[in-house]
């Protein structure tokens, strides 16, 4: 029986991947909040480690605000790269398979075509760095990993694009949205699934995988669709803009190329406009 530890599991893919559980019955899971294990604590980790025999840990806990972590970096390399880093060690010593995500925001946009895993790295915002040093961590720690970078991800829960777009339509707000970013909106609950899926087929094949949903879009193209899939909000006002003022600098180009995780996992991947009609039909 295999056991799972997803860390961070109030966050947005802890909960998707809770319940995306109901359809692995043959694996067992221990979810954690921050509260009952701070990542950054290696003496409660090693603790729980040595008291549980997990087969696997899903690493879902992070430091997620792009535009904070420009103001407060130490606290974005702590979570993201250091106690990162004290997983990776809990895992290795303990024999067991880390899963952990990482981002789109790891590459500096000027490659005109998708990001392969080989292309180079060179964040451009402190989130976006501190995510890479946590990737070279478990490379350096761990044998038995897989790194999964996604991207623009969003579901039912947690802070994520389409809440804010409906939110500002709910409360008629008209809308600015940027079309200087081109990437891939990625519903979280597939990338859930997606990551269970890797356990469940016991896989081997560690390595780092660009996984999303496909095709690629902008921000701005992005929220006309999360528009069009509600009707009582389709008279909301949207407007392009190819200046929106952020703290965080992001990439013009963050795409990534699937063709990697289609080769090795042969599981299918939906394009990221039925990511979306899905989230609208199913959660929402
Ligand atoms: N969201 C996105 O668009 C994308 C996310 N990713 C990556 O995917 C992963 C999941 O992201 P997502 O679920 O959206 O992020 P969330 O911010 O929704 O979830 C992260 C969770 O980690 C928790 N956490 C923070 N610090 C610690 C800690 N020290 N110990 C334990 N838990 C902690 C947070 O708690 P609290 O909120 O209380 O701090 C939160 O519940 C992350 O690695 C992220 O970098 C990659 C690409 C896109
Ligand atoms: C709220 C808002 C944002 N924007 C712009 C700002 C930015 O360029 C873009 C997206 O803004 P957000 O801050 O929602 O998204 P951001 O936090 O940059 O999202 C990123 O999060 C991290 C965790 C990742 O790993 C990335 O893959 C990506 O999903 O939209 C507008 O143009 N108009 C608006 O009204």
């Amino acid at each position: 029986m295999k056991k799972i530890l997803v860390t961070g599991a109030n966050g947005q893919l802890g909960r998707c991947i809770k319940d995306a559980a109901a359809s692995f019955p043959d694996l067992e899971f221990v979810f954690v909040s921050k509260e009952e294990l701070d990542i950054e604590n290696s003496d409660l980790l090693l603790d729980f480690f040595s008291k549980n025999s997990f087969t696997h840990c899903i690493n879902t806990a992070a430091y997620t605000n792009v535009e904070n972590a420009e103001s407060e970096p130490e606290k974005a390399f702590a979570i993201n790269a250091e106690a990162v880093k004290k997983v990776a060690v809990s895992c290795k010593e303990n024999d067991v398979v880390m899963l952990h995500i990482s981002t789109d925001y790891v590459f500096d946009g000027k490659k005109q075509a998708p990001y392969l895993e080989t292309d180079a790295t060179n964040p451009i915002n402190v989130y976006g760095a501190s995510k890479l040093k946590g990737e070279q961590y478990i490379q350096e720690i761990c044998d038995k990993f897989f790194i999964f970078r996604t991207s623009w991800l969003y579901s039912q829960y947690g802070h994520n694009f389409v809440k804010t777009i409906l939110k500002y339509a709910e409360a008629e707000k008209p809308l600015t949205i940027t079309t200087e970013q081109t990437g891939t909106p990625t519903n979280a609950n597939d990338l859930a699934k997606a990551l269970l899926q890797v356990i469940a087929q016991d896989s081997t094949d560690y390595g780092i995988y660009h996984y999303s949903n496909g095709g690629e879009t902008t921000w701005f193209g992005f929220a006309e669709e999360i528009l069009q899939q509600t009707e009582k909000l389709k008279d909301t006002k949207l407007a392009k803009t190819n200046h929106y003022r952020t703290f965080a600098a992001r990439p013009a180009y963050s795409v990534l190329n699937n063709k990697k995780y289609l080769i090795i996992f042969k599981q299918p991947l939906i394009d990221w406009r039925k990511g979306v009609q899905n989230l609208f039909n199913q959660y929402l």
